[in-house]
């Protein structure tokens, strides 16, 4: 079995307890990570507060580390992605998505960190400040605090750290303690592209314990949260005026209009419903289909259904594996008996085996049932016939969450209409809400939280813009 420390001020730290990782599939302990305590994550934050204060590279030299790290990545890529694969239970395919994905993040990251500016401000154009000039830069915030989920280990990792680090920032990151493997392999890399010592340090423990103590420490001057709406909320009231940005949860809606390619809609959500069984903040969740096209849309949702192979994520031809863990997925089968018993159907899957739920689709659900109005994070999406379009987007409102949605239609009248109307953060045309490039802006609105990420997003978010004004004698 693998064993690893915490990464504080550059070196590998054991600390006197230890957590144990499991395999997601075969349920073993599959690697061994030191535990930070409470000393340990002081440590942390000092380490980051004082390379802060002394590290002020060129953005040119961050553009260089980040370029290298973006090539490391992708040189590492078997390995990474296996790491994923044991770890999150993720297919190795879709693992192996990731990696080329956390690459691209680095690599635009890179080229962002050559882009930071501000601008020209007219004081002149003020009466009396004829004589002066005015504009602003832009200035790291600090250390940040970032705090990750379990269900993109790399990815979502890098798009904390890379962004930060590009911008001039320290960053003490926590990742998910079902997933920490990854993001310490990360920092291995950083350190193999030659960030200095102290600008990044891995904290691996539990939420009530590290994060608490990150959330309450006041030497972090911007907290970058990715995970569940509860927490974000509960950071959202213990991090007073420091700056938080939240990505949170989402139950993604897609709507198949009655002028839609059904082929496609019904290939591109059996896809994007399943994909990591539906661990993924934009699966769609919530599928609004038009009454005119629902018979074939279940028919070839169906067949599409049939080709996913399902079983053990270290197979190269599954996609769909185990979720995170077993009380999950008891959890996700809990609320479709609870929707059963209301008067839902299930119209394929419902089965469970361990961790291992089948990808089910539930027809004749109701706004109220958790499966509906709830994010299920599972493999699980609802089938909701409508005849109009308007009242179909105020019922899809009424959900809590808004991170991103889509539209299947040839109707650009319809397509512009739901892309005005339905309240996300991001909508596609005629792709599902699992669209997502890794330099595109994305957050959500309403309780999918706050501020953007993708590099460029990320950098405005955690710097910050200052003025400044010269008085001149010409
Ligand atoms: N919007 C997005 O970009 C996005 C991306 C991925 C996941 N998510 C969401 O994340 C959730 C699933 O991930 P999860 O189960 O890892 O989420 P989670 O909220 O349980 O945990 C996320 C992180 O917060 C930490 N944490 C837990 N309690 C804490 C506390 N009291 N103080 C500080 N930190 C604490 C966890 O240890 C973990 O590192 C879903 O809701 C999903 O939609 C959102
Ligand atoms: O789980 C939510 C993630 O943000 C999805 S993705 O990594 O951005 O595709």
């Amino acid at each position: 079995m693998q064993q690893f420390q915490l990464f504080i001020d550059g070196k590998w730290i054991d600390t006197n307890e230890t957590l144990d990782v499991l395999d997601k599939y075969s349920q073993e302990v599959y690697a061994r990570v030191a535990k930070a305590g409470e000393e340990s994550v002081d440590e942390a934050i000092t380490s980051a507060s004082k390379a802060f204060e002394r590290e002020k590279l060129s953005p040119f030299e961050r553009y260089q580390i980040l370029l290298k790290a973006s090539q490391l990545i992708s040189d590492q890529k078997e390995e990474l992605a296996m790491i994923i694969t044991r770890e999150a239970g993720k297919p190795l395919k879709q693992a192996r998505a990731e990696i080329d994905r956390s690459s691209q993040t680095f690599l635009v990251a890179a080229e962002e960190a050559k882009r930071i500016h501000g601008e020209g401000v007219p004081v002149e154009a003020a009466p009396g400040s004829e004589n002066r000039m005015a504009f602003t830069i832009k200035v790291p915030v600090g250390v940040v605090g970032a705090i990750s989920p379990f269900n993109f280990p790399l990815n979502l990792v890098s798009h904390k750290v890379a962004p930060a680090l590009a911008a001039g920032n320290a960053v003490v990151l926590k990742p998910a303690s079902k997933t920490p493997i990854t993001a310490l392999k990360l920092a291995e890399i950083l350190d193999q592209a030659g960030l200095p010592k102290g600008l990044l340090q891995v904290v691996v423990g539990s939420g009530s314990t590290v994060g608490n103590q990150m959330m309450k420490d006041q030497r972090i001057a911007l907290y970058s949260f990715t995970g569940s709406a509860k927490v974000g909320l509960k950071l959202k009231q213990e991090t007073g005026l420091n700056r938080l940005i939240l990505e949170l949860g989402n139950n993604s809606p897609v709507i198949v209009d009655k002028e839609a390619d059904v082929e496609l809609a019904a290939k591109t959500i059996a896809a994007q419903s399943f994909a990591f069984a539906g661990q993924v903040c934009i699966s769609v969740q919530r599928i609004y289909v038009h009454e005119e096209v629902q018979e074939i849309f279940l028919e070839k949702l169906k067949e599409y259904m049939a080709d996913l192979k399902i079983g053990d994520p270290t197979d190269p031809e599954t996609d769909v594996g185990p979720m995170i863990a077993e009380d999950e997925a008891e959890r996700a089968e809990e609320w479709i008996q609870e929707a059963v018993e209301k008067g839902a159907n299930i119209f394929i899957g419902g089965e469970r085996e361990g961790a291992l739920l089948k990808p089910t689709i539930l027809t004749d659900v109701k706004p109220e049932m958790r499966v509906v109005c709830e994010e299920i994070f599972a493999p699980v999406a609802s089938v909701i016939p409508f005849s109009d379009i308007k009242q179909c987007i105020t019922e899809m409102n009424q959900s809590d969450y808004g991170l991103q949605g889509g539209i299947f239609t040839q109707n650009i009248d319809t397509a512009y209409y739901a892309a005005k109307h339905v309240e996300v953060g991001g909508f596609m045309i005629n792709d599902g809400s699992q669209y997502r490039v890794d330099l595109m802006p994305y957050g959500g609105v309403k309780d999918s939280g706050n501020g953007k990420e993708g590099p460029k997003y990320s950098i405005e978010e955690m710097t910050e813009e200052r003025l400044i004004v010269m008085n001149l004698k010409v």
